[in-house]
């Protein structure tokens, strides 16, 4: 009789979800029920940054032509994408793969429905994005002081007190200005990082005006393990609206964390199309987990990102036949085996 009512209950529940997930309509009741326990903190909508043309390709051994760099762009717009970094105002002598910064800002002024920030490592490079017409710029500050050292060449505090001087430059002029640590669970030099040293770094960051903080694990290595005691900390000093998470690959346990950050709260998530990326400066780690997959994943979540599957995926395949490679998401490669076996 109990299973009879909670079925009964499970149809009035379902009947409107089913609409968005159809799957939902099949499943077992009480697989219903635990389902609805353990997915209830979902956000009904994410945000994905995607950072395919700045964090992808800026670790590519091959520099891409600003006219690929632009189409890109253009594609990932059209798939639904509403914020896309574009490229990096940082030294040419240190990242050659976006010494075109000014050109892509050129090209991509008129491009309309999303937002293209850009990274700004100091004054000289705000000053130079905003010239090239960037409206949104972003900060990179690290947990690990070895990382500071070798992707920025300065200290934590002196990385501080440059981005508060960039803050505010950004503010005078109503610019948004988002700001990531790096290194929040793991460092390639130092190992792994305390989850008090990132809060630290994230609260400074918060404190001197970014609206938005990238909590980024540059070399991929946290598991739901190490983030959730990293986000804990985190959301004490940081509100979790004003907070987005950036997975990389290396282990394989972005989609994993993603979820987790999730269920803690979290609903803006950056993701590089085809799981391009990586930081030159970041040896050991690998790919930004794909947006693709993020994307299925959440399709299959009901979660709402107004992001065209297809159209995100005929862009990856874009950039992978310029770089001469397979498309490299999951998803990619699940569909045209798909596909494949389809024909046979
Ligand atoms: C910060 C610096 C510039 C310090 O580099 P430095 O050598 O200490 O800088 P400097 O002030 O001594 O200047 C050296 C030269 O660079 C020039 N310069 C100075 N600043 C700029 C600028 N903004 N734009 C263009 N040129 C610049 C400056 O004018 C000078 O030119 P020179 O006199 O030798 O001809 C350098 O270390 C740098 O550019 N680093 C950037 C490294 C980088 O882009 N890393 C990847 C991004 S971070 C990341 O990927 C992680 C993230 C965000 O995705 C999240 C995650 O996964 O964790």
């Amino acid at each position: 009789m109990t299973m009879v009512m909670l079925s009964v209950f499970q149809h009035i529940i379902t009947a409107p979800i089913a609409i968005i997930v159809p799957q939902i309509r099949s499943i077992e009741t009480s697989t219903f029920f635990v389902c609805i326990l353990v997915l209830r903190n979902l956000p009904a909508h994410v945000k994905i940054v995607e950072v395919g043309p700045r964090d992808g390709l800026q670790n590519e051994k091959e520099i891409v032509p600003t006219s690929t760099k632009v189409q890109l762009i253009k594609m990932l717009v059209s798939s639904g994408l509403t914020v896309v970094e574009a490229t990096s105002f940082v030294s040419p002598k240190w990242v050659p793969q976006l010494a075109d910064a000014k050109d892509v800002m050129d090209a991509i002024q008129n491009i309309q429905g999303a937002r293209f920030p850009v990274l700004t490592p100091n004054l000289k490079g705000f000053e130079a994005a905003v010239s090239a017409g960037a409206k949104e710029v972003a900060i990179f500050a690290s947990a690990s002081e070895s990382f500071s050292k070798s992707n920025i060449n300065c200290s934590i505090e002196d990385s501080l007190a440059r981005f508060r001087d960039v803050v505010s430059a950004a503010r005078e002029i109503s610019l948004p200005v988002r700001g990531y640590v790096s290194c929040v669970v793991g460092c390639p030099v130092e190992g792994i990082v305390p989850p008090s040293k990132v809060a630290y770094v994230a609260k400074q960051l918060f404190d001197m005006g970014c609206s938005e903080i990238s909590l980024g694990d540059t070399i991929g290595v946290g598991t739901p393990g190490t983030v959730i005691p990293m986000l804990e900390n985190v959301m004490n000093f940081v509100p979790i609206d004003n907070l987005a998470v950036h997975f990389h690959d290396t282990y394989g346990q972005a989609l994993s964390n993603i979820l987790t950050s999730l269920q803690m709260g979290i609903s803006i998530v950056d993701s590089s199309v085809s799981g391009l990326g990586g930081c030159p400066y970041a040896k050991g780690g690998s790919g930004n987990v794909a947006t693709e997959d993020v994307v299925y994943m959440l399709n299959g979540l009901g979660i709402e990102t107004n992001v065209d599957l297809e159209k995100l995926l005929l862009a990856g395949d874009f950039i992978c036949k310029h770089l001469r490679r397979p498309p490299s998401s999951k998803t990619a490669v699940a569909l045209s085996s798909k596909k494949a076996n389809s024909k046979l």
